[in-house]
């Protein structure tokens, strides 16, 4: 499709803008030092795959950023704003789907998405009927108005999914987001991604399945013991690290290739040898 002057105008202007900003983001949890100085700066549009070892401070950082974690040094900017302890506003731009979330388990997915709906600044009927196309989309139309405590973890997971996507928001952090949902699932999600980022949306996705990270992002970041160690595309990463995959990048780049002596020695455990 040829896209006209003007189109070409915005598309330039909107790879252009800054969604979001880190500048020295530190923090620690009493002697633990979990982030040790993140500079990054995402430009509108980017899919960036955020990756990094268990305990790294991935989700350290996404939460941070949504104001949920204080007492951090260095500065968060959204769309060039800097977010600080009392700033509310910049939250309705942002969606989030955590990698552990309290879902009230009491309330029917309509009582919860209406609700969220809401905070997000949605009025009611609006956020009705969206939840309503949106669960109906997901194949979970009957079960709109049951408990979410019926649910099984995947129809959870898609209430998640379309709870941080019902106020239309430019950012997105989705930390594991594909847990729980089957294969048919995964392709209408990836599907979704693919869409929302076209339209300029930014997805900062954080997640340990190394095969749809190399897929989905344009840019993958690797953090490693609270510092960014990798930045770039991954074929970028690929030609800097001469490996094939991106798990394998993943493995040279964290310093691991103990994988079968660990297993050995798990498994002679388990045996009692
Ligand atoms: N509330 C907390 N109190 C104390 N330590 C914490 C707290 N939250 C996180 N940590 C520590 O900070 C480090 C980073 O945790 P974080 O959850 O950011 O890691 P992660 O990269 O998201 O890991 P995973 O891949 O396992 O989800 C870990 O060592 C963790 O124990």
């Amino acid at each position: 499709m040829e896209l006209t002057s003007r189109e070409k105008v915005i598309v330039i202007e909107q790879n252009q803008e800054i969604a979001l900003c880190l500048k020295g983001l530190k923090k620690d949890y009493g002697s633990k030092q979990v982030l040790k100085g993140i500079d990054l700066t995402v430009q509108r549009g980017q899919i960036i795959g955020y990756i990094g070892p268990n305990g790294a401070g991935k989700s350290t950082t996404i939460k941070i950023i949504l104001g949920l974690e204080g007492d951090y040094s260095g500065k968060v900017e959204i769309f060039g704003e800097e977010v600080t302890e009392q700033s509310v506003d910049y939250k309705r731009k942002i969606g989030y789907v955590p990698e552990v979330a309290e879902l009230y388990d009491n309330l029917t997915a309509r009582e919860y998405l209406t609700f969220v709906g809401e905070l997000y600044g949605l009025d009611f009927q609006t956020a009705d009927q969206k939840a309503q196309q949106l669960m109906k989309v997901f194949g979970l139309e009957e079960v709109y108005h049951a408990r979410i405590a019926s649910y099984s973890k995947g129809m959870r997971q898609k209430v998640l999914i379309i709870s941080s996507l019902i106020h239309n928001p430019d950012l997105l952090f989705l930390d594991e987001p594909l847990s729980g949902l089957d294969a048919n699932s995964v392709m209408v999600f990836k599907e979704i991604l693919a869409v929302l980022a076209a339209q300029g949306k930014t997805i900062f996705y954080s997640s340990h399945i190394m095969d749809v990270v190399e897929k989905i992002s344009n840019r993958i970041i690797l953090i490693n013991d609270g510092n960014i160690v990798a930045d770039g595309s991954f074929d970028e990463l690929k030609q800097q690290n001469h490996e094939g995959t991106l798990e394998q990048i993943f493995n040279q780049l964290t310093g691991f290739n103990e994988h079968k002596a660990l297993a050995e020695e798990f498994v002679a455990i388990v045996q009692g040898v």
